[in-house]
């Protein structure tokens, strides 16, 4: 495992706008309830924070960076390389509430991260306008989709309706060829 130090976490996050998928992107830049966690078909092992204390480090860094937000679990993914992926889905376990917020840290190896509008959620479906719902086109807009490339040092945020309204991956890519470690902070809320 790597253990980044805060020094490579820099502040400047730049807003992608008010409308989803609710995330932005900085240049920079463990829990109770995990247990009930099942993750691309399995289950995670949940580990004290006190353990980890570069981990803790870059939790108080990324609390720092998002003053209000509040996290208690994190999820470490680490691509050995381009053929390690993840695929389409969304981070929407009822553990994490309606509205979940996701801190997005990544080391290593750049990879293109992707957001997709769900199938009923395109923007063109979305929108107001008086034509009857069966006259509106079914073809996905671009802003249906948005691609970030995720570089060292990162720091991606998923709020408001992302879960809800798109799936996100990791995909394959030839030329990715060393390790890529990916943190996603999140808040599991206590019942
Ligand atoms: O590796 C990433 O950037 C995303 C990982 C992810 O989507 C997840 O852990 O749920
Ligand atoms: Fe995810």
């Amino acid at each position: 495992m790597m253990s980044p130090g805060n020094s490579s976490i820099t502040s400047t996050i730049t807003s992608l706008g008010p409308d989803p998928p609710f995330a932005s992107l900085a240049d920079l830049a463990l829990s109770a309830g995990l247990p009930d966690l099942i993750y691309s078909g399995y289950q995670p092992h949940a580990h004290s924070w006190d353990n980890f204390p570069p981990l803790k480090d870059i939790l108080d860094a990324v609390h720092k960076m998002l003053p209000g937000s509040t996290f208690n679990s994190l999820l470490l993914n680490r691509y050995k390389g381009g053929n390690d992926y993840v695929g389409w889905h969304s981070d929407d376990e009822k553990l994490y509430g309606s509205t979940p917020e996701i801190a997005s840290v990544s080391f290593g190896c750049e990879r293109d991260f992707i957001l997709k509008k769900k199938s009923g959620k395109s923007s063109q479906e979305r929108r107001s306008d008086d034509k009857p719902p069966l006259k509106r086109s079914r073809k996905s807009s671009q802003d249906d989709q948005h691609s970030f490339m995720l570089k060292h040092g990162s720091l991606l945020v998923m709020r408001g309706n992302t879960q809800r309204d798109w799936l996100h991956s990791v995909p394959k890519r030839a030329k990715a060829e060393t390790t890529r470690i990916n943190l996603t902070f999140r808040l599991v809320l206590q019942e």
